[in-house]
């Protein structure tokens, strides 16, 4: 008999965590882990991670994002860190290089949400991509930032939808895996046509 789990399409995510201070060990890295605690509850797919921490260098980010989509065949990648206006912030830049479209509707969203949490949220100039059959989000570097735009305020007045919530019908339309997610921590929106038969 086959496990019902087995039906889910694997999924392989790049997890990135762009820091100086974390990857020179200046202090503990939380954003790898926040981003993998986040993404292992809110998905019922088998997941593959392929996890990377690298300093605020546009050379390294973007060397890094090709690596994850070209060679590793990411489906997926998040990062987090390096999106504000300090001279060493460079990710946006360093992912608009490696774009072969650009998916202005998740930086606009992350900002709306985020404002219901910081007033500095439009210091984020984070951006999303695709580049082949890959989604790449920047997410800002705050470890707590992460859960805030990824779920949003599902329960706010009104609610915000979280980023995430566009994310697997995104990757249904660039010919990736068919991502299902767990409602009590986000709720995906696909139009009805695109909806495969509830399990
Ligand atoms: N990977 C991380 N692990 C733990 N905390 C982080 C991480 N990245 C950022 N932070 C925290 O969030 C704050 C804002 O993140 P930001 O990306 O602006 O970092 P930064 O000030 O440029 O420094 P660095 O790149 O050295 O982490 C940091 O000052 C730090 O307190
Ligand atoms: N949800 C959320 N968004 C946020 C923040 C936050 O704490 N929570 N911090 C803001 C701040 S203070 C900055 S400077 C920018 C850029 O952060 P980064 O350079 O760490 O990517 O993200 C902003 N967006």
């Amino acid at each position: 008999m086959t496990d019902a789990s087995q039906a889910f399409d694997p999924v392989r995510i790049g997890v990135v965590s762009v820091s100086d201070r974390a990857s020179s060990g200046t202090y503990a890295d939380q954003g790898i882990p926040a981003l993998q605690d986040w993404l292992g509850r809110a998905l019922r797919n088998p997941i593959t991670w392929e996890p990377r921490l690298i300093p605020d260098d546009e050379a390294t980010i973007s060397a890094t994002l090709r690596e994850l989509v070209d060679d590793a065949r990411c489906d997926l990648v998040l990062t987090t860190g390096g999106t504000g206006p300090a001279p060493r912030d460079v990710t946006p830049e360093a992912t608009l290089a490696v774009a072969t479209k650009v998916m202005p509707g998740f930086g606009e969203q992350m900002r709306r949400i985020s404002l219901a949490f910081v007033p500095t949220a439009i210091l984020s100039r984070q951006v999303a991509v695709i580049r082949g059959r890959a989604l790449i989000v920047n997410l800002p570097g705050q470890p707590k930032s992460i859960a805030e735009t990824l779920e949003g305020l599902p329960n706010g007045t009104p609610p915000v939808p979280g980023i995430f919530a566009a994310v697997p019908y995104c990757i249904d339309l660039i010919g990736g895996p068919y991502i299902e997610t767990d409602e009590a921590v986000c709720k995906a929106f696909r139009p009805k046509s695109a909806l495969r038969p509830p399990r």
